[in-house]
């Protein structure tokens, strides 16, 4: 049955699904890893792609931008669609000096600053990953120096953040900043789900002399793929 946001039948998705926060990078990576997907859902211009890859099934559908976004779909997933696996690729922006522009960081966990991740007053979660799904994808990534393993930073706001927290966060060894982490690994547990966020760097906020283009943001995901193809397929 449909729900508001997504408009598949029942049985429309794949246990997992692969979940970029763009729209136009979903269909990208639906055409490229399975020509023959379905459209199984458009709803808001969010495109579902359902499919086979390498013999098994696999869906691709976008998040939008930011931790409520992603919460409406992911729950919707989750709770009515069977959805067992979500994997965000995603871009981030480079937050520690460990990090350039196009490395692949594979999220550990979220720090947050997001009420949608507060779930217990009083308490300051770990929003962690998948360690099945983590595990899968490091070993995915063995040998790549360009592939880092730690904790990013899922923030309600792009603009208007105090830049003094930029150091703050590198210093606790934070890889990357981005907006949706958090929210998806918070889900993931509360439904007895697993997720895992693989992300490209896609510009750095100590140095923003080879941050990428929008274009590149869009299309620049294929080193990330293969670890959330990896993770997905577990
Ligand atoms: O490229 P995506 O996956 O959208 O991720 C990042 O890019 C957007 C901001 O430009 C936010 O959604 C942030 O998390
Ligand atoms: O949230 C994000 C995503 C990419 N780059 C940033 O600087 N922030």
């Amino acid at each position: 049955m449909p729900t508001p946001h997504i408009n598949a039948p029942d049985g429309a998705f794949a246990p997992a699904v692969l979940m970029p926060g763009d729209p136009r990078r979903a269909e990208r990576i639906a055409n490229l890893l399975m020509p023959d997907a379905e459209k199984v859902s458009d709803v808001r211009g969010i495109g579902a792609y359902t499919g086979v890859y390498n013999g098994k099934p696999l869906s691709v559908m976008a998040s939008g931008m930011g931790q409520p976004s992603l919460s409406i779909y992911a729950t919707e997933l989750f709770t009515h669609y069977g959805v067992k696996r979500i994997i965000r690729i995603g871009t981030c922006g480079g937050l520690s000096s460990k990090v350039t522009v196009g490395d692949v960081v594979i999220a550990i966990g979220a720090h947050s600053d997001s009420s949608v991740t507060n779930l217990i007053p009083g308490i300051g979660l770990s929003h962690t990953a998948s360690w099945e799904l983590l595990s899968a994808a490091v070993a995915a990534a063995e040998g790549e120096t360009s592939v880092h393993v730690g904790p990013v930073v899922s923030r309600d706001k792009f603009y208007g953040n105090d830049p003094s927290e930029v150091q703050k966060l590198a210093d606790l060894g934070t890889l990357g900043v981005e907006m949706e982490t958090a929210a998806l690994y918070m889900l993931a547990a509360q439904h007895d789900a697993q997720a895992l966020t693989v992300l490209t760097v896609s510009d750095h906020l100590l140095d923003g002399s080879d941050d990428m283009s929008a274009e590149d943001r869009e299309s620049r995901f294929q080193g990330a793929l293969k670890l959330a193809v990896a993770a997905a397929h577990c």
